[in-house]
């Protein structure tokens, strides 16, 4: 049996492989959903790590131009040959060192009671009007001369920007105060170059102070930069130097995705938010895209399947039906000739080979002729159907098989039955179709009988099948011969009479 017939027979194969199939594709569709949401967090992981690393490099850079600035201010005025030059030509001087630094407000250098003697910038703060004044109490008592960065504070100049300011103390040979000098670090500089960075919507971007002092955030807020030291996301900056981690953010509830750095060995840290949901917003459009192309794929299939399978059973039932139908007479219900052709030759061949006797029995009903001359064809009919249902429900062994031979005629196929067995059961029919009385005023009792003819191989030496036909439509001959409704063997010793 070939591959498609075997599917014809057992049509829910086909719908167990459907159900493989859509099982399997939904499982490569989920596998690539998954695959595209990592790559979705990847992408947006490098950015915002390429953003940290390249602002945090520009914030480096720049804090080191101006702690150089410093240093060459500091140094310059410790140099008595510079101190020894005009104001004029020194101030000169050190401008063409300092201007280079990015986004200066100003810087100056005081004495130790905070009077100016070198300021250079756009804005130049007046000494007495020095917001500064914490600063350079604080530098006066330090006992380094270590970079100092200031709190966010706003120079009371006019114009001036809010600033940070970067400084250093000036200290005598033996150590005491001598000094400070300052640089003013405008946060505007900063909050420009900001937000030339490509972040997406929602995101953004923030430095900060380690002691949680907000500095820049871009996009700027309506309001005031939160104050977000006593965050979760705040305590991991201070965890180490760079990161990245999910976190929500205290600000609008949203879960963000931070990247962050400290800035060198400055007290800052730079970092990244970008929103969860903008991170995944492309990847949810593709994922229920794809998902919903994979369900319809799959309901599909399955839907095919469920027609291929349906067609499948229909067919299988109408093949049955065809083959049971030629199989049978539609008359009586019996099989019909060519099953008993079929049927008696593969009996034929069995009892050949495992030498049982086979049996047969040839009965035809009496005076049918005029039976259906006196009570019409409907009725002939009716009677052919009685006489087959009382032969098939006699023959009713596995190995009996009952038909019409044609016309009145039937045949009855005894497997395993010598012939003391087929004139029994040719005698029980007889006898039964007799019971049945029914009426046939041209027979020979007045009702309707029958004659049967009956050989078995176990008796008569048939050669062939046919042989035994014709042995058996001899002794059905005899028994019409002799008077009919009466049942008779292909020898004469065999008859029985009634
Ligand atoms: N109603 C009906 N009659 C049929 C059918 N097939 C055959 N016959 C009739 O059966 C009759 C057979 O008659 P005959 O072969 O002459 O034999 P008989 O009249 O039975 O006489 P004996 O066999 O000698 O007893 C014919 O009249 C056929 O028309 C059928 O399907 N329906």
């Amino acid at each position: 049996m070939g591959p498609s017939a075997m599917l014809f027979r057992r049509p829910h194969v086909i719908l167990y492989i459907s159900l493989a199939l859509a099982v399997a594709i939904s499982a490569l569709t989920a596998a690539v959903i998954l695959q595209m949401r990592q790559d979705a967090l990847a992408i947006a992981r490098d950015s915002g790590h390429n953003i940290a690393l390249l602002v945090e490099r520009d914030l480096k850079h720049n804090l080191d131009a101006y702690d150089l600035a410093l240093n060459t201010v500091l140094h310059a005025y410790r140099e008595p040959s510079v101190l020894a030059l005009p104001a004029t030509v020194r101030n000169a001087l050190l401008q063409d060192y300092v201007a280079t630094t990015k986004g200066m407000g100003s810087i100056f250098l005081t004495d130790e009671n905070g009077k100016v003697i070198f300021q250079f910038g756009k804005r130049m703060p007046q000494p007495a009007s020095l917001a500064l004044n914490e600063l350079f109490a604080s530098q006066r008592i330090a006992g380094d001369d270590a970079l100092h960065i200031s709190q966010p504070f706003l120079p009371l100049v006019e114009g001036a920007q809010r600033s940070i300011a970067v400084s250093r103390r000036l200290s005598t040979s033996d150590g005491s105060f001598a000094g400070v000098v300052v640089a003013t670090l405008e946060l505007d500089y900063l909050r420009e170059q900001f937000s030339g960075l490509s972040l997406g919507k929602g995101g953004e971007v923030t430095l900060r102070m380690l002691d949680g002092t907000p500095l820049v955030r871009w996009p700027v807020l309506d309001t005031p930069i939160p104050d977000d030291r006593d965050t979760p996301a705040f305590s991991r900056f201070l965890l180490s130097s760079r990161g990245d981690f999910i976190e929500t953010s205290h600000v609008d509830g949203q879960r963000s995705w931070y990247s962050f750095r400290r800035v060198g060995n400055y007290p800052l840290v730079f970092s990244v938010a970008l929103p969860e949901q903008q991170i995944f917003l492309r990847w949810r459009l593709r994922a229920w895209t794809i998902g919903l192309l994979a369900a319809g794929l799959d309901l599909a299939i399955i839907g095919l399947a469920l027609l291929a399978a349906r067609q499948m059973r229909k067919r299988t039932a109408l093949v049955s039906e065809l083959r049971e139908e030629a199989h049978t007479d539609a008359l009586t219900g019996l099989n019909n000739r060519r099953a008993f052709d079929r049927r008696a030759a593969e009996e034929w061949s069995r009892t050949q080979r495992s030498g049982e006797p086979l049996a047969l029995l040839m009965l035809d009903i009496d005076m049918f002729k005029a039976y259906n001359d006196h009570y019409g064809h409907p009725q002939g009919d009716v009677a052919l159907r009685l006489v087959a249902q009382t032969i098939g429900g006699l023959a009713r062994r596995p190995s009996d098989f009952a038909a019409r031979y044609g016309g009145e005629e039937f045949v009855v196929l005894l497997g395993d039955s010598d012939l003391a067995k087929a004139l029994a059961l040719g005698e029980q029919i007889r006898a039964a179709v007799q019971a049945r009385s029914l009426p046939h005023e041209r027979g020979p009792l007045g009702i309707l009988t029958l004659s049967v003819g009956v050989a078995s191989t176990s008796e008569c030496s048939a050669g062939s099948l046919e042989e035994l036909l014709e042995a058996a439509d001899g002794a059905l001959y005899r028994a019409k011969s002799e008077g009919r409704n009466r049942v008779a063997s292909y020898s004469a010793d065999a008859v029985a009479a009634h």
